[in-house]
This record gives structure tokens, sequence and C-alpha cells, in this order.
């Protein structure tokens, strides 16, 4: 700008005044320009203000008016200013993002409020250190111009940032203006959708069920997951972008279930077209579904023919099993019980019934299924609801025997689902009453109905066992009929079948309770008159049998008078065992008989010869052993299937030096009486395991002996004594058999069962002696671990004449074997005999007919003249 100077004193000296005041106008008028020019205005024209005008002009005042103007200006710019700094601080303060202005040594020039609270500023301190990260100081310090950093980490927040630069009109830096925008929330957000898209794509991926996703226009596939690609067996290539109708949707163009026919599918069975042109059968649902704007259509299946099969499977296997429970004959019904609310059964209803179960129940289903027990009987009790109770509370099956409508069932209950029970009905009706009739021809006389022989043994032998016990005294008293052989000769084998009858009734209508009569066989009956009996009570009732018998009979047309004999042996007096009492009884009887008939006879000592040879006979028996005299005869044992001589039994024999051979049934009881016995029985068991080793070193690899114990051999040390007599003698265990009497099993149980438990561990064989003549049941004997049952040879003997022997024979071959024990006939003498036990099932058989008793080296030869066994 050019400016003029005032006129200087030497200039005005020399200038004329007209000079002098043009040079003043001049120097006002720039004067007053130049202010002008500094308030913003124009400069003044002449025209405006003239010369003359000019100098009249206060300066001063003019100055002094314009600086008042230019104050009042200023103050207005300055009131305009702070408006305007105020509202951008409001913009600035109410803007979302944090913003920091820093000077150029990177310090706070200003912040908003977000920025102060985010960083913790305070505004008020300005300028202060910005808590930069390291990364973005450095970042600044190097690039002056518009920075963006998309994620910018401070404490637990994101910021996008954006850094502008501020310059000042050289284009210097001057400050920088930060602005921080929270995106903690929308980077949350975006990791959520990842990781949910994550889950999705390897839900997509790995899911055993196949997907597609597939365009309703075109129908194309345009993704399947894996498992739909291993399905349908082809490249994915190939199957994306291929028309879904080729795979899994046979239907047709404008037939799409979903996009056609607005129909829904949810769990369809449908079939899925490999590529190989093969059906499978899978489980589909189909949905629209929109992604990205678009909708698609998703399917998904799996396959079921995995499951297809085993339903199959499973209707065959229920198809067999109807078949087999409507066709079996045993009824079957599932019921379920009622509880009251205390959880008590109350009642039961049944859900399924097979025919059997209804013809057993005689009702037909529709009466049984559904309905409650109660309706069906007529008790108020139901009955065994206790015992389902039972069963379905632990689950234990349980059986149990019924008699329903006249019906004898077993039933067996198990419990097949929770709070149900099932019954297997079993008709046994004609089972058990052929039970009882084996049992009745077992135990009774068919002809009078009284226990037979084998169930008085068994009495008597109570009886004796209870005696024992209370030391009372058992009267046996045996009586036959006089001259019964001329009433059956004269009147006929009928009319004296029938006077049995009449004989039997009449004394059982007027023997005491308690007492037991038996018919022997013939016209010879036993009583048994037992616990506290006195020798009065024995006479009075031998008088009254007396009596009895003298009364008349009325036989068909005859009134028979007949008397009796009747022998009385009392125990302990008479004998300790049964068998002794009944052989002493029909002695003192024959003694009646010799007396006069029509009388009885006590028993007395003397009547006997063995009382005397008893008496030398002990004395002797104890030298015996070591003098040598005892020695074994072996018998042997052939199996009925093929003759092979398979074991021997081992008989003792004692060679007397004066009196022979004597009988075993004459010594052994002796040696019983005293530890004699176990002295004899360990030498028997020695000699006869001795000879066994010999014949199966000759090669008899299979032959068995067969070593009778007596009952005080069987003591709770007998399987070490057999033990250890193996060992000494090296013999197979399962070539020693031990045989015991059922009276032993009968008299110790628990200790027999222990005993012959450790034999079976140790590998021998047992056998029951002499079995039938005792009284267990076969269900007695299945608690024992045994192998075979000897027949004894008294039923052998009449079998071919007595008919009640040839039934017992059977039932019991039938009844061992159904208990898996072989059996064994002794006594068999003839070939009738023989033939009867090939005829039913006998497994073995040992007799007269097939070889006596024999020394050892006898039976060597007899062996080796017949075929070698072999095993079966
Ligand atoms: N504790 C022991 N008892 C023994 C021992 N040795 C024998 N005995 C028992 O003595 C009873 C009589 O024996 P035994 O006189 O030897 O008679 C046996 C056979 O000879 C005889 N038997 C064989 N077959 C027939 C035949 O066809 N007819 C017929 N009348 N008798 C025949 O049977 C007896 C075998 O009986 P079992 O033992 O019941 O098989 C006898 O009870 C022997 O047990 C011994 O060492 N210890």
């Amino acid at each position: 700008m050019q400016t003029s100077g005032p006129p200087d004193s030497a200039a005005l000296a020399v200038d004329s005044p007209a000079s002098l005041e043009r040079r003043l106008v001049a120097y006002v008028r720039a004067k007053i320009d130049q202010l002008l020019a500094i308030m913003g205005t124009a400069p003044l024209r002449t025209e405006e203000l003239d010369d003359a005008s000019l100098l009249e002009i206060d300066p001063i005042g003019i100055i002094a008016e314009s600086v008042a103007q230019m104050i009042e200006h200023l103050h207005d710019i300055h009131d305009h200013l702070s408006l305007a700094h105020e509202e951008l601080q409001a913009v600035f303060d109410a803007t979302g993002a944090a913003i920091v202005v820093l000077d150029d040594q990177l310090r706070v020039h200003s912040c908003n409020r977000r920025a102060a609270e985010t960083f913790a500023l305070a505004t008020g301190d300005v300028p202060l250190a910005f808590p930069f990260s390291a990364a973005l100081a450095e970042r600044l310090r190097q690039q002056e111009g518009l920075l963006e950093e998309p994620e910018y980490c401070h404490a637990d927040q994101v910021f996008q940032l954006l850094v502008a630069p501020v310059r000042d009109r050289a284009g210097q830096c001057q400050l920088r203006v930060l602005a921080f925008n929270d995106i903690t929330e929308r980077r949350h957000n975006e990791l959520m959708l990842q990781a949910a898209e994550s889950r999705l794509s390897a839900i997509f991926n790995t899911l055993m069920a196949g997907i597609l996703i597939i365009d309703p226009e075109s129908h194309r596939i345009v993704d399947a997951n894996p498992m739909a690609i291993r399905l349908i067996g082809d490249r994915r290539e190939r199957i994306i972008g291929a028309v879904c109708h080729r795979y899994i949707c046979p239907a047709q163009r404008g037939a799409c279930p979903l996009t056609d026919l607005n129909q829904k599918l949810d769990n369809a069975e449908r079939i899925l077209i490999d590529a190989y042109g093969e059906h499978i059968p899978v489980l589909k649902t189909a949905t629209l579904l929109e992604l990205g704007g678009k909708q698609y259509i998703l399917e998904s299946f799996i396959d079921i023919r995995a499951r297809k099969k085993a339903e199959d499977a499973l209707r065959a296997s229920e198809e067999r099993y109807r078949a087999l429970y409507a066709a079996m004959n045993e009824g079957l019904i599932v019921g379920e019980l009622i509880r009251n609310a205390a959880g008590r059964a109350v009642d039961f209803v049944l859900h399924d019934v097979n025919p059997a179960a209804c013809r057993i129940l005689q009702y037909n289903a529709e009466r049984l299924v559904g309905q409650r027990a109660s309706s069906l009987y007529w008790q108020k009790e139901i009955p065994y609801l206790r015992l389902l109770e039972a069963v379905v509370a632990d689950g234990v099956p349980r059986t149990q025997e019924i008699s329903l409508r006249g019906r004898e069932l077993h039933v067996s209950l198990t419990r097949p689902l929770p709070q149900r029970f099932a019954a297997l009905l079993t008709d046994v009706t004609a089972t058990r009453q052929a039970q009882r009739q084996i049992e009745r021809l077992a135990y009774y006389d068919e002809l009078t109905g009284l226990p037979n022989r084998v169930l008085i043994r068994d009495r008597l032998s109570q009886a004796l066992a209870q005696a024992r016990r209370q030391n009372g005294l058992v009267a046996v008293l045996a009586f036959d009929l006089d001259q019964f052989k001329k009433i059956n000769d004269s009147l006929g084998n009928s009319s004296g079948d029938r006077l049995l009858v009449a004989v039997a009734e009449r004394m059982t209508v007027r023997l005491r309770q308690g007492d037991s009569l038996a018919r022997m066989g013939g016209d010879e009956f036993v009583i048994v008159l037992s616990g506290c009996v006195t020798q009065q009570d024995v006479i009075s009732a031998a008088v009254k049998v007396l009596d009895l018998m003298a009364e008349p009979f009325q036989v068909d047309e005859h009134e028979i008078v007949c008397t009796a004999s009747l022998g009385i042996a009392l125990f302990p007096m008479d004998g300790s065992d049964g068998d002794s009492l009944l052989k002493n009884a029909d002695t003192a009887m024959y003694q009646a008989k010799e007396n006069g008939r029509n009388t009885y006879q006590f028993y007395m000592p003397e009547m006997n010869q063995r009382a005397f040879e008893r008496l030398f006979l002990n004395s002797d028996l104890h030298r015996a052993l070591d003098r040598g005299e005892f020695e074994l005869y072996y018998q042997p044992q052939l199996r009925l299937s093929d003759g092979a001589v398979v074991g021997a039994e081992a008989l003792l024999r004692w060679n007397h030096a004066s009196k022979g051979q004597i009988s075993p049934v004459l010594f052994i009881p002796l040696a019983e009486e005293s530890d004699l016995i176990l002295t004899i029985g360990h030498w028997v068991l020695e000699q006869a395991c001795l000879a066994a080793r010999r014949w199966y070193n000759a090669g008899y690899r299979q032959l068995r002996v067969a070593v009778n114990l007596s009952a005080r051999q069987f003591t709770r040390s007998l399987p070490q004594t057999v033990a250890q007599v193996l060992r000494q003698t090296a013999l197979p265990p399962e070539l020693l058999e031990l045989e015991l009497t059922e009276s032993l099993l009968m008299e110790k149980p628990e200790q027999v069962r222990e005993v012959l438990e450790q034999l079976r561990e140790l590998g021998t064989l047992t056998a029951i002696d002499d079995f039938g003549t005792g009284y267990s049941s076969l269900s007695y004997l299945k608690h024992f671990p045994l192998n075979r049952l000897k027949i004894d040879r008294s039923f052998v003997k009449d079998l071919t004449s007595d008919s009640d022997d040839a039934v017992i024979i059977e039932a019991i071959i039938a009844l061992a074997h159904s208990l898996r024990l072989q059996v064994v006939a002794e006594g068999v003498e003839t070939p009738a005999q023989l033939e009867f036990m090939r005829r039913h099932g006998c497994d073995d058989v040992q007799g007269y007919l097939l070889g006596r008793p024999m020394p050892a080296d006898e039976l060597m030869r007899f062996l080796q003249q017949r075929p070698m066994p072999t095993p079966v």
C-alpha cells in the first residue's frame, strides 16, 4: 500500500498557501482514505466530499468516531464469534464420535465431552498428553495427512479412527482432528455373526442328514452338504446345478409339493435316487427359507435303509413270535397291576393273552383283554395278587402251582416291563395226575389202597428217628390171615382179594390215628405203633387186631370167619433199624402160628439164630483183616446199548478159616456197630482202586470200580480220604464210583450234600444204591449232586410177575433220566428182566445173568473175552 506523509515544516515555509492548501487537502484526503481502508470502506470520492468541506473536517473527531465504530463493530464480531463457538462446541459435544484435537506436539488441544469421558481427559488442563497406543503415536508422527485406522482398541472398546490435519496458511499442519467412532457393539455383533456362521457351516458340513439348497424357480441345486453328496454318490460339480428332480424329488416340474402344490413336507418317507439309479429310502423334510434376501428350498433327508432293514427284521421276528405265541401250548398272559393311592396293588388288568391262555382259562380273548381281574373272580380277594406284586417289585421270577377251574396249572411269573407281569401257564393236570398215579403205585398197594412195604419202611424209619430222640418205644406188629390159602383156593382169588380189602377197611377204621397200617404183599399186613407207646398199648393193639379179625367178614354171599397170627417186635429191644424190626416181627408171627394161630407173640432173641452168630463173628471179625481173610470180588456192570463192560462193583468176601466164605450180609452190620467198619471200608477202597488201576494199565481205560460205603464212612473227612487213596493208587477219579444208601441222604441231608459236592469237585462219581427201598422223592434227589441210581434188586426180582414193580421201575427210569441221572438195574437174573430193562431205556445192568461177583483175576479173564468198551 502506498502512503503519503504529512507536509513537512520546510516545505510549508516555501510553498504558497494555495499549494499548501492543495497539499493539505491531498494529505487529509489520503489519511481519510487510509482510515476508511482500515475500516473496510471504499475511499471517498471527491463528489462525496469536496476539498473545502474536507478541510473543515475534524480528523481527530472522525478518527475517534471511527475507532468508536470499530470498537462497536469488533464487539459485534466478538458476539458473533462467541455464539459461533458455543454452537460449534455444542455440535462438537453432540456428535456421536469422540473427537480430540491435537496440537503439533500431539498434545490434546481440545476435545469433546465424549472424548473426555472415553479417554479420561481433563478438558480444563489442556494441553495434555493423549493416551495413544504406541503404534498410533508412531503413525501420527510419520504421517501428517489424512489417516484412517479401521480398528483402534482402547480399554475394552473398539473404534474406527479418522485423523484429519488442520493446516495454517503456509500449509503447515498445526492441528489434527481425531474422530473416534465407537464400533465395539458392531464388532461384537460381527464376531457373533461370524461364530454363528461357522457353527452353521460346521453343522451343514458334518450333519448326518443330507442337505440340498435348491432354487425354487429353476429347481436347480445350488448347494449340497457332504452327506448329501455321499448319499447321492456323485461328484459335487455334477450335483450343483443339477435339477433336484433327478435325485431327491422325482416329482416332475409343476408338481413340486412345496412350490407348486403348497404342501408341507415334514419327516415324510420318500425315495432318493442315487447316481447309480438305486432307490434309497429316506426321511425327508422340505422347507422354504430366505438366504441373503432370496428364497430357497431347503431339503434335508436321512438315510433310513438300516432302520428299514431293522424294521423289516423286527416285523419278521414279531411275526415269527406271534405265530409261536399263537401256536404254543403254554398260555401266555401279560398284565399290569392296578394300585390304590397308597401304592398297594388292588387289582390287575390283562393286556394280552394268547390262544392257549384262553383255552386254559376257558374264556375268550375279548372277555380277558382289557378286563380287570376283579371282574373275572368271584372272590373278594384277588388270588395271587401279592405274588404278582412281589414279582413286579423286584423283577425276580417266581413259579407257583395253582388250581383253576378244575385244572392244575404251573405258572412262571416274570416282569417283562416295569409295572407289568407276564405269566406262562402250563397245564400240568395230566402230568400231576400221572405223577400221583406213579406215586400211588410206588408207595401204595393197588388192591387195598394201603401203604405198601416201601412206604411203611419209610414211616417206620421216621418213627424210629423220633423214638430215638425221645427215648420212646416203637412196636412193629406183623400179621397174616390164618388159612388164607384155603380161602383163596375154595372161594377163588377174587373173593380172596375182596377179603383182603375188607380186612384193610376194617383195620383202617378201627385203628388209632397215627398208627400206620400197610400191606406187605399176599395176606401179610404190618402195623407200626409209635408215639407214647407203652408195652400195655402194644398188647391192647394186638388184642384189638385179633378181635377185629374174629368178627366175620361178608364177602359177596359168603360170611367168612377168619383169624390172624400176629408177631410183635419192639424198638429198641428187638432191633435198632426198620429192617431188623420187620424181620423180627415176621419171625415172631411165625412163632405165633406155630403156637396155634389166632394169637400174638412178642419177639424173643432166641427165636433167631443170628444172635448166636453175632457172638462168635464179632471176635473173629476184628482179626480177619490182619489174617488176610478179606477178599474183594467184582461183579461186572454192562452197558445195555452195546453190551460193553463199563464197570464192576467191588463186593467184600470174608474167607473164614474154619467156616468158609461168610456173606457180607452177616458181617457188615456187625462191623458197622463199631469203628471196625472204617478200617475195613478203607481197605476195600484201597484194594478196589488198585484193581481199577490194574485194569486201566491193561488197557481198560473206561472201566470204573463201584465201592459200597457204609453210612458211618460218610463223614466230612471222606473226600480227603478218597483223594489220598486216588493219589496213592494213581487212579483217575472218574473211574471210581461210590455207592451210598438212600436212607443216608434222608438222615443227614446237609452234611451229605456238602460231602457229595466235594466228591464231585474231586471228580469221582456217586450212585444211590438199593434205590426204591427208601422214601426219597425224586424231587428230593435233585438237591444232591449224584450220577446214578441203582434200582434195588427186590423190584427187579418180581417185575415180570408183579405189575406194580414193573410200573415202579418204569417210573424210576423215566424220572431219573429227567434229573439227568443214569440208571443201573441190579439183580438181573433172567433174559425177560434184561429185555424189560432194554425196552425201558435203563442204561446199565448188573446181575447173575450177566456175571456173578468174581475174584479180580477171573474178572480180567471175563473182560478179555468181551469187546473193549468204547466211550459214549
Ligand atoms: N459197606 C459195604 N457193604 C458191602 C461191601 N460189600 C458188599 N456189601 C454189601 O453187602 C450186601 C450183600 O452183598 P453181596 O452178598 O455181595 O451181594 C451182592 C451181589 O452178590 C448181589 N447180587 C448181584 N447180582 C445178583 C442177582 O442177580 N441176584 C441176586 N439174588 N443177588 C445178586 O447183590 C449184592 C449187591 O448189592 P448192592 O450193593 O446193593 O449192589 C450188599 O448190600 C452189599 O452192598 C463193602 O465192601 N462195604
